[in-house]
């Protein structure tokens, strides 16, 4: 068992078009099942714990409704956020194209540079129907900053590495307190 100190809580919000795979993703990790049935999502929150580097991490996960052009950022969905999963299908070109748009959202809404963000290639199994190659994901990660990965939610591929990845990107934005001189950590007054 972790020790309180030992325990860090983060919330991570997931966005994207609609139907690109947000609940399957976010079922897939925290219930291990895959859902083959399309019901469209108002809102729901997702636990789960998970070890990661050393870390005991309680995430809350926010599967959102599905986004376009026109929605509103709420803000629910900045605030107290630590980080974002965004989700476009590699089956579909339109879902992809959301993905700057949201992200540009994020960042106004917050009034900042970039955001702790993974961006996700949903639906890799069906290569048939790809609309969106990795290169094309990849770019778009580099050029805002962000952690890109392609993942099945039908074959769990790399799903849990998307929740990892983002717990990384989190932590590379939290400022980490200076050691003192004598090796020990500070401490922040918040
Ligand atoms: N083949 C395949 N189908 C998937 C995958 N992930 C999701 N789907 C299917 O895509 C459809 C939409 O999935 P959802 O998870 O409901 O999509 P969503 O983004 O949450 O949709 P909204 O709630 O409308 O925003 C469902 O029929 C899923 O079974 C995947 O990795 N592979």
């Amino acid at each position: 068992m972790a020790g309180r100190d030992n325990l860090k809580k983060r919330k991570i919000a997931v966005l994207g078009s609609r139907s690109v795979g947000k609940s399957s993703l976010v079922v897939q990790f925290t219930e291990n099942h895959f859902v083959e049935s399309y019901y469209p999502t108002i809102e729901s929150a997702f636990r789960k714990t998970v070890g990661y580097n050393g870390t005991q991490y309680e995430c809350e996960i926010i599967d959102t409704a599905g986004q376009d052009e026109y929605s509103l950022l709420s803000a629910k969905h900045a605030i107290g956020i630590h980080g974002y999963v965004l989700v476009y299908s590699v089956t579909s070109r339109k879902s992809f194209d959301m993905i700057q748009i949201v992200y540009d959202k994020i960042i106004d809404f917050c009034g900042v540079m970039d955001i702790p963000c993974v961006i996700v290639g949903s639906k890799m199994d069906l290569q048939q129907s790809r609309q969106v190659e990795a290169s094309e994901g990849e770019q778009l990660a580099v050029a805002n900053k962000a952690a890109w990965v392609e993942t099945s939610a039908k074959n769990n591929l790399n799903v849990g590495n998307v929740f990892e990845m983002c717990l990384a990107e989190i932590e590379k934005h939290t400022p980490q307190p200076e050691p003192n001189p004598d090796g020990r950590k500070g401490c922040f007054i918040m």
